[in-house]
């Protein structure tokens, strides 16, 4: 066992300024390369996320050969036609105008993938809830989002496409799902609120609208400011 207690106040405005400044970034990468060891870190971070029953079922893809990430940035361009044709008239020319992806831009790309057998047949605390191994894996994710930002680093994810459009191209096994295919890189601008917001596409929820009291739908009273 180690000490617990709080974080000295700049270590707590640190943590706390990685989570509110962080942001999903598609363009303005800048073509700095990332070193291995800055990747490094950023991996350990993901590595220490929690797990269900310990799994870790995490497996990291680095990707900086352009040709797959053409490759991959094709797929993600097929489904994304798809996308915007679901869209309806302004919402469809709105969608067209959004950039949702910077794969080739971004000097590396990270697929960071669930394997749903690691662990084995039965797993502390997933018998009753089969995708726990994917959240966990998304946990993994956001660890490295947060140690990116605190690195100066960007990264956006891209979910426009089948999981299976992926498999072919990096060779994974049926067991492994790919959870989040993520574009990484330097950035030195980063947008203040999320950009869909930005861009009038959606907004920021209350969080005053979304915590209840002891039951749904009842709200939970914020204290005053200050
Ligand atoms: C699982 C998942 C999948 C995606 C995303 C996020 C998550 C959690 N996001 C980014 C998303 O739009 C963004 O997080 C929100 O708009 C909030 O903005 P910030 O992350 O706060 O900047 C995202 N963005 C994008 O441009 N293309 C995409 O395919 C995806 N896919």
């Amino acid at each position: 066992m180690a000490a617990a207690g709080p974080f000295s106040e700049a270590e707590r405005a640190a943590v706390y300024r990685a989570i509110e400044t962080r942001r999903d970034v598609r363009g303005e990468f800048l073509p700095t390369h990332v070193p291995d060891a800055v990747l490094a870190r950023l991996l350990e971070a993901a590595h220490h996320a929690p797990s269900v029953g310990l799994m870790q079922p995490w497996n990291f893809i680095v990707l900086r050969d352009i040709e797959t990430r053409r490759r991959i940035r094709d797929i993600v361009m097929r489904r994304n036609a798809e996308a915007a044709a679901m869209f309806e008239d302004e919402r469809a020319a709105a969608y067209q105008r959004l950039k949702l992806e910077g794969i080739v831009e971004a000097p590396l790309n990270l697929c960071i993938t669930c394997d749903r057998e690691r662990g084995g047949k039965v797993v502390l605390g997933r018998t009753h809830q089969r995708d726990t191994d994917l959240l966990s894996t998304a946990c993994a994710v956001q660890n490295l989002f947060l140690a990116a930002r605190a690195e100066g680093i960007g990264v956006g994810w891209v979910s426009i496409f089948e999981p299976d459009d992926l498999r072919p191209v990096l060779g994974l096994p049926d067991r492994v799902v790919p959870v989040a295919y993520l574009c990484v890189g330097y950035v030195d601008r980063l947008f203040r609120r999320p950009e869909l917001e930005a861009r009038r596409w959606a907004k920021r929820l209350s969080l005053e609208d979304l915590v209840f009291a002891e039951g749904w739908d009842r709200p939970w009273r914020f204290p005053p400011e200050g």
